[in-house]
């Protein structure tokens, strides 16, 4: 976090939509994204930049909410006075000048700068983490690489799409966004990747409402291609969410083959449905979970399963900050128990000669290779040998913390 001077003027209704956003996602506990979304939908008068302003400031200060707090010696349940306290915080931190209004009177701006100083001496204040976290992510990591991987996963993301090579290239993509006035470039070693020069809303470009592109971020993408598929195979996705790899399965099969899209929640394959449409992905078949039946039809059928394994969600930090402050440690340690039962169930599917990824948007190696390696010494776990695997730290690569590892099934 740095202290930056940017010319900037604060609008009061703008203001006034952030500071409302902050009481329903602290006080009441509501998703920061679902939040946003809805406060967009405010004032139809407002211009990319208002938006933009309402999107961004909300984000900033739930990241920062713990070092700013502090700052402004305010505590939770925040009453409204203490969000203007917190407010300008941000504003002063970033050099905006304060207007003339009355939430700003006898804002100490001196003692806010100093005090700034003085608690970045300390890691979780200067990076605005509980301290449970902050003790597991040193536990886990190490002090050194903990200290740079917490820094890296404050900054704010890039905007990276995926080209739908089911329905264009790479450079038609650019060529049609460029068009747009939006700049994008290429990511060495990943292959279907562009990366926004400039954040911009690519969801209401024709391009997407076309199928040409995904937004998703560099590591993700690179989880499908460490499957290694080929058309004609049969892929089982067995976490498949909303969708985003089996998407990606789609288009490096080129649409043959078939992909059985899984997922304990149905409103999730639904939208599944739903985008796989918008791609032209016409072999992904979702399939519920509504009983371990469902896994057990498909034992050794596999040539492929995909394991996006439910996780912490560590690694994703930076584009979804309030998980710094919805998560608790009793969640990672049962999501924990839940993907080593995933592993010894769904591995099943596998078919002899076939091959497994697992993976996570976790940075902590006891949500990844530990898990990989309880796996293998199991029971289950014998009749599988390991290929690769690749950790992705955020401070190393840029991009989103991730894991995955390739392992195969004998003959
Ligand atoms: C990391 S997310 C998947 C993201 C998705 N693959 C994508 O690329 O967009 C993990 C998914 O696992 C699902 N899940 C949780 N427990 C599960 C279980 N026991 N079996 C199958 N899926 C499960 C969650 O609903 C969630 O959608």
């Amino acid at each position: 976090m740095q202290a930056y001077k940017i010319k900037m003027r604060l609008h009061r209704n703008l203001c006034f939509a952030t500071i409302d956003g902050l009481t329903l996602i602290f006080n009441e506990g509501k998703y920061a994204d679902k939040v946003i979304q809805q406060l967009l939908k405010r004032d139809k008068r407002w211009g990319a930049r208002d938006r933009a302003f309402v999107a961004e400031t909300t984000y900033e200060i739930v990241r920062w909410k713990r070092l700013y707090s502090e700052i402004a010696e305010v505590k939770e349940p925040y009453s409204r006075e203490d969000l203007w306290r917190v407010f300008a915080v941000w504003a002063t931190l970033r050099g905006i000048k304060l207007p003339d209004w009355k939430y700003f009177e006898n804002t100490p701006s001196r003692k806010i700068k100093g005090r700034f100083d003085e608690l970045s001496k300390i890691r979780k204040f200067k990076e605005s983490i509980p301290d449970w976290l902050d003790e597991a992510g040193e536990k886990e990591l190490g002090k050194a690489v903990w200290t740079k991987e917490i820094e890296a996963l404050n900054q704010q993301a890039d905007v990276i799409l995926r080209v739908n090579t089911l329905k264009t290239t790479k450079e038609k993509l650019q060529a049609e966004l460029f068009d747009l006035e939006i700049d994008t470039e290429f990511i060495k070693d990943h292959p279907s990747a562009l990366k926004l020069k400039e954040r911009a809303n690519v969801f209401t470009t024709e391009a997407f409402k076309n199928g040409h592109f995904e937004v998703q971020d560099a590591s993700s993408q690179l989880v499908a291609e460490f499957l290694n598929v080929e058309p004609g195979m049969r892929v089982v996705d067995a976490c498949a969410g909303a969708g985003g790899k089996a998407l990606h399965l789609a288009s490096l099969m080129e649409n043959k083959g078939q992909i059985i899209a899984m997922d304990i929640y149905d409103h999730k394959l639904k939208e599944l449905k739903r985008r796989a449409k918008r791609d032209g992905a016409h072999n992904i078949e979702p399939r519920h979970i509504d009983s371990t039946k469902v896994i057990k039809k498909l034992y050794d059928k596999a040539d492929r399963v995909l394991i996006d394994a439910p996780c912490s969600g560590l690694g994703i930090l930076r584009r979804n900050p309030d998980a710094k402050w919805k998560l608790q440690p009793e969640f990672i340690e049962n999501i924990k128990k839940t993907q080593q039962e995933i592993l010894q169930q769904y591995s099943r599917m596998v078919k002899p000669g076939g091959q497994m990824v697992y993976a996570t948007c976790s940075i902590l190696p006891s949500e990844n290779k530990n898990q990989v390696d309880t796996f293998l010494a199991s029971e289950m776990g014998e009749v599988f040998t390991f290929v690769k695997d690749k950790s992705i730290l955020a401070h190393k690569s840029g991009f989103d913390g991730f894991y995955m590892a390739l392992l195969e099934k004998k003959k």
